[in-house]
């Protein structure tokens, strides 16, 4: 071998200059997304390779299908080398990586759709029959040696993972195979440069002596192809087994129905408990439980809300393409919370939006379904074992998708179902009722044509339609916290209807997030809320403000101080309406909403003070939630805070967006960097 003498390059080097710092370059890009799951699962991953490959490497080297120099390694444990075991780690860890690169782009509770037989058992037939064509071929000394030891000792694996996963890898195949692609084309760059500089040699006796480079033979190739497909496949099965555990716990409310849920045969005859508690769950039934769900057939998983994340997914992309992207910032099961959550915000809120002009029943319309609403968000929260609950929960559900598509935007009526059906399965086991019902209130506040008079009211109308979201935000956060925590989750999971529960004071900081959101946003879109919406968050007080300080009556300035921060006050509001009729001052702004630039910036610029200390308040908040979520709730509170800081330095009132798409990215990144 003449090319061993031009190179000194050893084992030990070839992971400090190939392996170890692109595993480096990857962990540092990728650290904000990486949870105690994510290390979990690789090292769950890692045991089995180490574990697996252990005895496997050390025959195919006793019997001479490869060898190595020994002034190129620093030690031999059995007959392989210690850098080897140690690139047993490192391969999966580097596909782990690529893996995380890669696959979270994708909602995975979409892909447990089922699949046809054949996408099902084909490939397991496949790969068992190649694995015992390569147990026949694998006899030590002759050229087919190495592949048939490759197969016979890879394929068995594939086929479990296949029979664990199959249609859900089926369905994940493009980014599947990104990852393995990506994966093992660096892996064979690695490979082809240590053999040349002959850092190992492949046997000649053993191999078929196809190369696919003038250094790699073809069995070195497919092996980092077979092996990155075992790690990949094998973190898809763990993944998917979470969703499976995720899908089938959303309607299951005692153990009854979870025994039912995941087809548990065991324990029938135990005491039933009640429907809030199932804290005394062995060991031996939660082991069963995973197992049965890494193995669970599509089939028997609840399809139907399977269809509903789908549905309701695509609807928020309708409407926000960037609230959409935007969580993929955080873990699978909180994402699956938030489209839930998000989704009824957006139903309840096209209720309340729906522009009433020129059809004389939209109002009827929208007081019926707001009551209906009510009813529906109580039921929510009973206990769906009710045979009598279950049927007013579907009348309910058709009544309200049946009704809102009579309203001036008429909605799709299957995806509101999609949305009602799979609010009322997820939220109501990590968001305790009040704070949904905090949020009718403010399209209650709405349709009852209640004016914002006061500052008060603006504050608490605010709080109404945002705090309260924020609120629900930091629940689901806690209670997510859990994906982050495997031992966590599975309390969690264990105790539908018992919240996490955040301390007080964090849910104020919570609450004073979505005021500073929703001040700064009623800031930016005066103009597009009074000519798009016809309506203005304005208080009154404000207008009669321009209105005094422009005649410059004298002496109306008290009046006018105490308007602005008497909350709720009747006599102030009296006063006011015998100032100014209430509905005139708002209609001009509507009609007019630039009428007066100086009033207008004033406003814009107010509506900004207001949010600023809430905004505050709001950082400390952040700082106190689950590392896990951190960053991009901050990412996202200082892009509002920026928006504020630009309307603010503008001259004039700015009627577009004020802050770049790409300054946005660039608060993105600093602080999932920071
Ligand atoms: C719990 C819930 C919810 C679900 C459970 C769902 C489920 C059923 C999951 C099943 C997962 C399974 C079964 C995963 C198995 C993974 C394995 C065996 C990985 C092996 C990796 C082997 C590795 C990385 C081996 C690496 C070996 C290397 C790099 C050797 C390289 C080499 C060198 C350097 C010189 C030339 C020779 C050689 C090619 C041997």
């Amino acid at each position: 071998m003449s090319s061993r003498t031009s190179s000194n390059l050893t084992y030990f080097g070839v992971h400090c200059i190939y392996t170890l710092p692109p595993i480096l370059v990857l962990y540092t890009a990728l650290r904000p997304f990486i949870t105690a799951t994510e290390i979990a699962k690789v090292v769950a991953i890692c045991l089995l390779a180490v574990v697996y490959t252990t005895p496997w490497d050390n025959y195919i080297v006793a019997k001479g299908a490869w060898t190595y120099p020994k002034d190129r390694v620093l030690g031999v444990i059995g007959y392989v080398p210690v850098e080897e075991y140690a690139f047993f780690i490192i391969q999966t860890v580097f596909t782990g990586l690529v893996y995380t690169a890669i696959i979270p782009w994708n909602m995975l509770v979409f892909h447990l759709k089922p699949a046809s037989g054949f996408v099902r058992y084909g490939p397991i037939v496949m790969l068992l029959s190649a694995a015992t064509i390569g147990f026949a071929l694998a006899i030590p000394g002759t050229k087919n040696f190495y592949i048939g030891a490759l197969l016979a000792w890879s394929l068995p694996i594939l086929a479990l993972e296949w029979l664990s996963a199959g249609p859900f890898i089926w369905s994940l195949r493009t980014p599947a195979f990104a990852v393995v692609g990506v994966s093992t084309a660096y892996l064979c760059f690695v490979d082809h440069t240590a053999i040349k500089a002959g850092v190992w040699q492949i046997s000649h006796k053993g191999t078929t002596g196809l190369l696919l480079t003038p250094h790699l033979p073809i069995e070195e190739a497919l092996f980092f192809l077979i092996v990155n497909c075992m790690i990949v496949f094998g973190l898809l099965a763990i993944d998917r087994g979470f969703a499976v555990v995720r899908v089938q716990e959303s309607r299951v409310g005692g153990r009854e129905e979870r025994i039912q849920a995941f087809s548990l045969d065991l324990y029938q005859n135990e005491e039933t408990d009640n429907v809030h508690g199932l804290s005394d769950w062995t060991f031996k039934e939660e082991a069963e439980l995973w197992i049965r769900s890494a193995f669970m057939a599509e089939s028997l998983i609840d399809q139907l809300a399977v269809k509903d994340y789908v549905a309701v997914y695509n609807l928020i992309c309708s409407h926000s393409k960037t609230f959409a992207m935007a969580t993929i910032l955080y873990p699978q099961s909180l994402r699956e919370d938030i489209v839930a959550l998000y989704g009824f915000c957006r139903v309840s809120d096209d209720v309340a939006d729906a522009v009433e002009s020129g059809n004389p029943f939209a109002r009827h319309w929208k007081e019926a379904c707001m009551t209906m609403l009510d009813e529906y968000v109580h039921l929510c929260y009973e206990p769906t074992t009710i045979e009598t609950n279950r049927e007013r929960m579907e009348n309910l559900i058709s009544g309200i998708s049946a009704v809102l598509k009579q309203l001036p935007t008429p909605s799709n009526t299957e995806s509101t179902k999609s949305v009602l059906r799979l609010f009322s399965n997820r939220i109501p086991r990590s968001v305790p009722k009040e704070c949904i019902l905090e949020l009718l209130d403010s399209y209650k506040w709405d349709l009852a044509g209640k004016h914002i008079i006061t500052e008060a009211d603006l504050i608490e109308h605010s709080g109404h339609a945002a705090s309260s979201v924020g609120e629900g935000c930091t629940y689901l956060m806690m209670r997510h916290d859990a994906e982050c925590n495997f031992f966590h989750a599975v309390d969690c999971v264990n105790k539908p209807h018992k919240y996490v529960n955040p301390p007080r004071d964090l849910l104020e900081q919570a609450r004073d997030m979505g005021l500073a959101l929703q001040l700064t946003n009623i800031a930016r879109d005066l103009i597009a809320d009074a000519e798009e919406l016809g309506r203005t968050y304005i208080p009154h007080a404000w207008f009669i403000e321009t209105i005094t300080r422009s005649n410059s009556v004298k002496g109306n300035d008290d009046l006018v101080d105490g308007l602005r921060k008497r909350k709720g006050d009747d006599s102030a509001g009296k006063i006011l309406k015998s100032t100014v009729d209430v509905t005139v001052l708002r209609t001009n702004f509507i009609k007019n909403p630039t009428g007066n630039p100086a009033a207008l910036k004033a406003y814009s610029q107010r509506l900004v003070e207001m949010a600023s200390p809430k905004a505050e308040s709001a950082l400390i908040g952040i700082s106190r939630l689950p590392k896990a979520h951190r960053s991009a709730v901050k990412a996202a509170l200082k892009m509002y805070m920026r928006i504020g800081e630009a309307i603010v330095e503008a001259k004039e009132y700015p009627r577009r967006s004020v802050v770049s798409k790409k300054d946005k990215l660039l608060i993105l990144l600093a602080n999932l960097y920071n």
